[in-house]
């Protein structure tokens, strides 16, 4: 199928459609229109005719492989209060950490020329043209680490029937203290599952190394190199992936991203065992949690604490609750508020009942 990019002249657009490879750049910062717009291409165009350099940066955001599981992977609650989103892509492996001084580079080709060795020499080839002394190097396991140790671009794929797309990260000047904190799970020590674990890494930006690297100019190399291979030399044709006139679909496509069904509830099922201290007369207690979510949903929850504490019975009716409801912060508000609706407590345990929500929601 041919494609219009941009609203750009007639000529222009069948010029660029001639050609066997094309470098597009995303006038979006945000990661779930530009996970679509890979989407879009990767359902739309035909990638046996032409090759496609999709190049973007976005907004602080944490990106799940397909088949993880984010309270495993990053610090939910943490990135929530941030205003930092999570995201889960289609392709599967590990999670990073985005912001604007992380370039995102998707190749897409046809099955039969999906090369991710290829892809990463351009980049490795791309960023020794700018720095001539950076040691740059792709691993076996398609990472790039910049002097045999630190790891600088991760990648994943996604292939299929005819097409296929590579994509990876490359880390020129990201916000490494927040890359750490967000990627700290506040839960992972209890959470027993089968999802993909991510293989953690010291990391690296190559503004480190070589103070003059810039995430422009990295990525006007690695188009260059790109269109180099293909015995060319254009600009690369700015898109804008909320263009639903250019691209029927994408707003659909971002809006499923988006959903909490596709991020959090996409989950595969996992099990949580955890333990929580609270106060009980001056000194410290602990509280027991084992919930099993499936589908995003929780299907067994277990709520145990000292008799002092909190009456049994109450644990039994609270966890009795939440079986059923969503692994999220706003559907334990509204139980707990309809617990203590239907059952009026002393203020005592009243306040008893916010501490225990507040922790329950804390691990979301
Ligand atoms: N931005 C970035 N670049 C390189 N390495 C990173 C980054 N963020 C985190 N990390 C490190 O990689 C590991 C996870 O490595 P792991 O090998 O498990 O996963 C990956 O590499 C996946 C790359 C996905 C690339 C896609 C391209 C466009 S959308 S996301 C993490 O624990 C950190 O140590």
């Amino acid at each position: 199928a041919s494609v219009p990019y941009s609203h750009t002249e007639r000529e222009t657009f069948l010029a660029e459609h001639c050609r066997p490879g094309v470098v597009l750049k995303s006038a979006s910062c945000d990661i779930f229109q530009n996970l679509a717009f890979e989407d879009w291409i990767h359902a739309h165009v035909d990638v046996e005719k032409r090759s496609i350099l999709f190049m973007c940066r976005n907004r602080p955001a944490v990106v799940i492989g397909r088949h993880q599981n984010p309270w495993q992977e990053c610090n939910v609650p943490l990135a929530r209060e941030r205003g930092i989103p999570v995201a889960r892509r289609r392709s599967g492996g590990g999670t990073v950490f985005h912001d604007l001084g992380n370039v995102n580079l998707t190749f897409f080709s046809s099955r039969k020329r999906y090369d991710r060795q290829r892809n990463l020499r351009i980049v490795t080839r791309a960023l020794r043209q700018l720095s001539p002394n950076l040691d740059v190097h792709a691993t076996e396991r398609f990472d790039i680490l910049l002097n045999k140790q630190f790891k600088i671009s991760g990648t994943a794929a996604k292939l299929g029937r005819t097409g296929a797309y590579h994509h990876c990260t490359l880390l020129c000047s990201a916000d490494r203290a927040l890359l750490s904190a967000t990627l700290r799970s506040a839960c992972a020590a209890g959470i027993r599952s089968n999802a993909t674990p991510s293989v953690a890494a010291p990391v690296r930006n190559l503004r480190d190394e070589d103070p003059t690297l810039n995430c422009d100019a990295v990525m006007e190399a690695v188009a260059s190199q790109y269109y180099a291979d293909f015995g060319l030399s254009a600009p690369a044709v700015v898109v804008d992936p909320t263009d639903e006139l250019s691209h029927p679909g994408i707003r659909r496509i971002t809006q499923e991203l988006q959903a909490w069904d596709w991020v959090f509830g996409k989950t595969p099922a996992f099990s949580l065992d955890t333990s929580f201290e609270v106060q009980c007369e001056a000194c410290d207690t602990k509280v027991n949690l084992t919930v099993g979510v499936k589908s995003g949903a929780i299907e067994t929850c277990s709520i145990e604490s000292p008799q002092d504490w909190l009456p049994p019975a109450m644990c039994r009716e609270l966890s009795g609750l939440m079986v059923g409801s969503r692994f999220r912060p706003s559907d334990m508000a509204v139980i707990f508020t309809a617990f203590l609706r239907a059952n009026p407590q002393s203020h005592e345990l009243e306040n008893k009942m916010h501490i225990l929500c507040e922790k329950v929601v804390a691990l979301m």
